[in-house]
């Protein structure tokens, strides 16, 4: 696992928008050969975004053929409702870069049955030839997309019941009354990030540190589902100063050291 320690927020934003750039203008994508981008939603990618909104702009990366899957969507939730994840996500990212309509997969949340959907996705996922670089938050739970503490680690996409926590910390973006918040959402399984080539975890602020530390330094274990990153080739946390207040000195300095003489 690599942990990268930006500074602050906009250092998060900018060195994860340059990584997704580096690999999607590495890959050589085609029509016949696209890239698989996994992508994640909440306050932590925001800046990633704009800087890849940015940067698509000026010509430096382009979307034409790259194919989305987003990570998780509420059960219930209307799709224009401006807090769906299908609303952040074209407010955010995809109404202002040349990704073609076909290529973005989002998790249909009001589909009539949500197990079929989820399987539907799954098979998506598999057909396009699996996700080259998965991206993702964490909750101050731990958890990643909406796989609550206490999801199996090998789960696959499907419906979840959001936790208390998790309803209160979304909250914010629904008035701050619990009650306008869904109760239920549909998720990609903390497998089905796992399969991923490569993931790429963003995780910044105080209120995050706990998290981290479980990530980073704690065991493997189904309480904290992020700490499935240990189990990956090819994990990278990029986090914030604030992120790591909960890091052993020697935890902080390794990190620090190794990636000051990374190639
Ligand atoms: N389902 C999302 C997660 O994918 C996200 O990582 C988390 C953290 O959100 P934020 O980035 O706003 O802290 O919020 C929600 O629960």
């Amino acid at each position: 696992m690599r942990v990268i320690i930006q500074p602050h927020y906009d250092g998060i934003s900018q060195w994860a928008a340059e990584h997704v750039i580096e690999r999607i203008n590495s890959f050589n994508a085609s029509a016949s050969h696209p890239f698989v981008l996994g992508l994640p939603t909440g306050s932590s990618p925001e800046g990633m975004y704009a800087a890849l909104v940015k940067a698509n702009k000026e010509g430096r990366v382009s979307f034409k053929h790259v194919l989305t899957f987003n990570m998780d969507e509420y059960v219930g939730l209307a799709e224009d409702h401006p807090q769906s994840y299908h609303s952040f996500m074209a407010r955010n990212l995809f109404d202002h870069i040349d990704i073609p309509r076909e290529n973005i997969h989002i998790l249909n949340g009001n589909a009539k049955d949500l197990k079929a959907e989820c399987e539907r996705y799954e098979r998506m996922i598999e057909e396009a030839g699996g996700i080259d670089l998965f991206i993702g938050g964490i909750g101050p739970d731990g958890h990643i997309a909406f796989n609550e503490p206490g999801s199996s680690l090998v789960s696959r996409t499907r419906e979840k019941t959001l936790t208390s926590d998790t309803i209160l910390a979304n909250s914010r973006f629904f008035d701050n009354d619990v009650n306008k918040v869904p109760k239920y959402a549909l998720t990609v399984g903390v497998g089905t990030v796992m399969d991923a080539r490569e993931v790429m975890i963003l995780c910044n602020g105080h209120h995050k540190a706990r998290a981290l530390q479980a990530a980073v330094e704690g065991a493997v274990s189904q309480w904290w589902t992020i700490s499935a990153l240990q189990m990956h080739r090819h994990g990278i946390i990029v986090a914030d100063e604030a992120a790591c207040d909960e890091l052993k000195v020697g935890t902080y300095k390794y990190f620090k050291d190794i990636e000051q003489n990374n190639l």
